[in-house]
């Protein structure tokens, strides 16, 4: 599969702050890739170092096979992009800046527009200004889709949506990459519209990628294991468990180890591991697991 973004060796700081080193990752043609990750771990950073806005310290983007600081206009034509819901022009109304929008993009498909327009339960003569935070986010959303980008990067479209109109347009979304094989690149902090939609989850902690993998692939080999308490001193920083905690009788602990190879090692640690119960996650469960809770 044909990669679209390839980051290699990305790495940043702001002023003698180090963002991230190495970073490395991929985005293949037609996938949806979600990067989650806490506040402050660098995914807005990365978003701007992929358009070409920040020039990173060290390493390359590239993006349909171009440097991403110094995308030529046709290549800049391919990518739909959406910074945290901003729509610029707040003096136009929603047809006034649908026709401006246009005048860019050759392939402009007014109709992907109108179509999400049409939930807008707003009069057309309705100025961007006069709006509510969450009308304008669905403006933006509805000019980045009549762009027809061959590559969406949507950072933290959720914001200000509500939960009907996050539903409505991750299905959406979800329906239009497929069937036109884009490639969409998101953030959002809101879990539960990242596992609706998206195909590979990339999970940042601070300082670096902790994994990239098929959401499908995380949530069949990441459980959350409940044991009655034990001593979790032996726990910490062995490999394959992931934030151990002991609350009151109860150990809890997240690993990608199945539970017989979990006994196993248990048995070699001398830890009495009674009534274990493997639990399945959600994704937003399973990021918890890999991050921490805080
Ligand atoms: N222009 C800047 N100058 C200095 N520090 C910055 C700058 N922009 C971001 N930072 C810092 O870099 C870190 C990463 O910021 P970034 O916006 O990439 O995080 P994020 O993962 O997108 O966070 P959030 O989930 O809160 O949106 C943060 O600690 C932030 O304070």
């Amino acid at each position: 599969m044909q990669a679209i973004v390839q980051c290699k060796n990305l790495t940043h700081y702001y002023g003698n702050r180090c963002i991230y080193e190495n970073l490395n990752f991929e985005i293949p043609q037609g996938r949806i890739l979600g990067l989650l990750g806490k506040n402050g771990t660098g995914k807005t950073t990365t978003i701007n170092i992929l358009n070409g806005y920040l020039k990173p310290r060290s390493g390359e983007c590239l993006v349909f096979g171009e440097n991403s600081a110094n995308l030529s206009p046709a290549t800049k034509q391919k990518v739909g992009l959406l910074i945290e819901g901003h729509v610029q022009y707040p003096f136009m109304n929603i047809a006034e800046i649908e026709k401006f929008y246009a005048a860019f993009y050759p392939q402009w498909k007014k109709e992907a527009y109108w179509e999400l327009m049409k939930m807008l339960k707003i009069d057309h003569k309705q100025k961007l200004s006069q709006m509510s935070c969450g009308q304008r986010s669905q403006v933006a959303l509805g000019l980045i889709l009549a762009q027809d980008a061959e590559l969406l990067i949507l950072d933290d479209f959720s914001m200000g949506l509500d939960p009907g109109y996050r539903v409505l347009f991750v299905d959406y979304l979800s329906e239009y990459a497929r069937a036109e094989n884009k490639t969409v690149f998101v953030t959002s902090h809101i879990i539960q519209d990242m596992e609706r939609l998206i195909d590979d989850c990339m999970i940042m902690d601070y300082g670096g990628i902790i994994l990239q993998r098929p959401v499908k692939e995380l949530l069949s080999n990441f459980k959350r294991y409940r044991l009655k308490s034990v001593d979790v001193e032996k726990l910490n920083g062995v490999d394959g468990i992931f934030h151990p905690v002991t609350i009151k009788e109860n150990t809890e602990l997240y690993s990608m180890l199945k539970k017989e190879e979990l006994l196993e090692m248990f048995s070699s640690k001398n830890i009495l591991a009674d009534n274990m119960i493997e639990e399945n996650l959600t994704l937003e469960e399973a990021f918890i697991g890999l991050t921490g809770k805080y």
